[in-house]
């Protein structure tokens, strides 16, 4: 996504704070601030076939995201279909990964973190692997498992790399990342998931380790998640997700199941939206932005389903698939969709408080020679 990267590196230490700070308000910092990520070259990593996992010079402090599994478990392939629009034909020719990829995914102030592509040869064992740096300052690691291979052999690795994780940082959040369920039938779909998740829950109370969750979503999505459902259950929605805009990646959605047919109808709306937009939404001088509060769009489908999108904030857009006779009650939807609005931008006004607050405090702190937390400053 290096073509979107809209976010200037910190120089120092204040504007690292800054960026930390900043990746608080937005709700990211749930996902970790660990002191060691990279601003290194996204393909850092050393020469072909050896691991290097030592990243002595980094500076940046960004929330970091690890994505682990098996070989040929598809990790590169989500990367890549996610943030380099890459089709998914195209992955058939991904080579194995034999380094640690780095990638910086900043393209708004919403979405801004790092993530890291693990080879799937990755041996805990080996002295040169140094996973209490990586896992010190990682918020969230997701494991992805080939649904269609024998996934016993992924359940071990998931609670070998999870454990140790664990031991170092507990604060990471957990995701499993059930992957190929295109070659199985429904059914054999939930019943894979299942047992996934069963025995990998069993694995970890077998070990004594049953507070560790598997997956977890951050505080400010559960408290925007609460104002989703009450405007579904008002408004006759189908599903709703709420989308960062320029990535379209869906930071929020309901509990419904989330197809990925569904999934792609809201990034093309979003696409046209954009690029209508572009066309004829900006002044004859090109000022203006091609999404803005008042961006929004009405999709009818032929099959009486009709698609809304709707403004949240600068880079967020809700869209929702709506029944046509639910969509004649428009007006108790848009007085929801505002009720929403609101609370969205309550929680950010919040949190910029507190960050404010916070920043004065650790300014003050800072002067008189100790870190936030009380701890000598040390300088190295
Ligand atoms: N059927 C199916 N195949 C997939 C999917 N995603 C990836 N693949 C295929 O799985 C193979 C391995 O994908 P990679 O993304 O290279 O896997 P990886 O986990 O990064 O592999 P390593 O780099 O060896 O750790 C490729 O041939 C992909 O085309 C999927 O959703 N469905």
């Amino acid at each position: 996504m290096s073509q979107v990267l809209g976010k200037p590196q910190p120089q120092d230490e204040d504007d690292a704070e800054e960026e930390e700070e900043e990746d608080e308000l937005v709700g990211l910092a749930d996902y970790g601030d660990g002191p060691d990520s990279s601003d290194a070259d996204p393909d850092s990593g050393t020469e072909e076939g050896v691991l290097d996992f030592s990243d002595p010079f980094s500076t940046e402090v960004k929330p970091r995201i690890l994505l682990m599994g098996l070989r040929r478990s598809g990790k590169s392939s989500i990367q890549k279909v996610v943030f380099h629009k890459m089709s998914p034909n195209e992955t058939l020719f991904l080579e194995s990964t034999n380094k640690i990829c780095r990638e910086d995914v900043s393209n708004s102030s919403f979405v801004n973190f790092q993530i890291w592509d693990f080879p799937g040869q990755i041996d805990f064992f080996d002295p040169t692997f140094d996973y209490e740096m990586i896992f010190r300052g990682t918020g969230a690691l997701i494991f992805v498992i080939d649904s269609q291979d024998d996934y016993m052999e992924a359940l071990a690795r998931l609670h070998l790399t999870v454990t140790r994780a664990y031991k170092v940082n507990t604060d990471i959040n957990f995701e499993v990342f059930i992957h190929k369920v295109d070659g199985l039938s429904d059914d054999h779909k939930i019943e894979t998931q299942r047992d996934i998740h069963q025995r990998a829950n069993d694995d970890l109370a077998d070990a004594g380790l049953e507070k560790i969750h598997l997956s977890s979503i951050s505080r400010v999505y559960a408290i925007l998640l609460q104002h989703f459902f009450f405007l579904f259950q008002n408004s006759g929605i189908e599903k709703a997700f709420l989308f960062d805009v320029v990535s379209k990646i869906y930071i929020a959605t309901d509990s419904t199941p989330v197809d990925m047919q569904t999934y792609e109808l809201c990034c093309d709306m979003i696409d046209v939206v954009i690029d209508i937009s572009c066309i004829y939404g900006l002044k004859e001088d090109g000022a203006g932005t091609p999404y803005d509060k008042e961006s929004t769009a009405i999709i009818k489908l032929n099959n009486t389903t009709v698609l809304y999108l709707k403004e949240v904030t600068k880079f967020l857009a809700l869209v929702c698939f709506v029944r046509e006779e639910s969509f004649e009650r428009k007006g108790l939807i848009d007085y929801n969709f505002h009720c929403f609005r609101k609370a969205i931008h309550e929680v950010f006004e919040v949190r910029m408080k507190v960050v404010k607050s916070r920043k004065v405090q650790n300014r003050l702190q800072k002067k008189k020679g100790a870190t936030p937390n009380g701890a000598p400053r040390v300088l190295l």
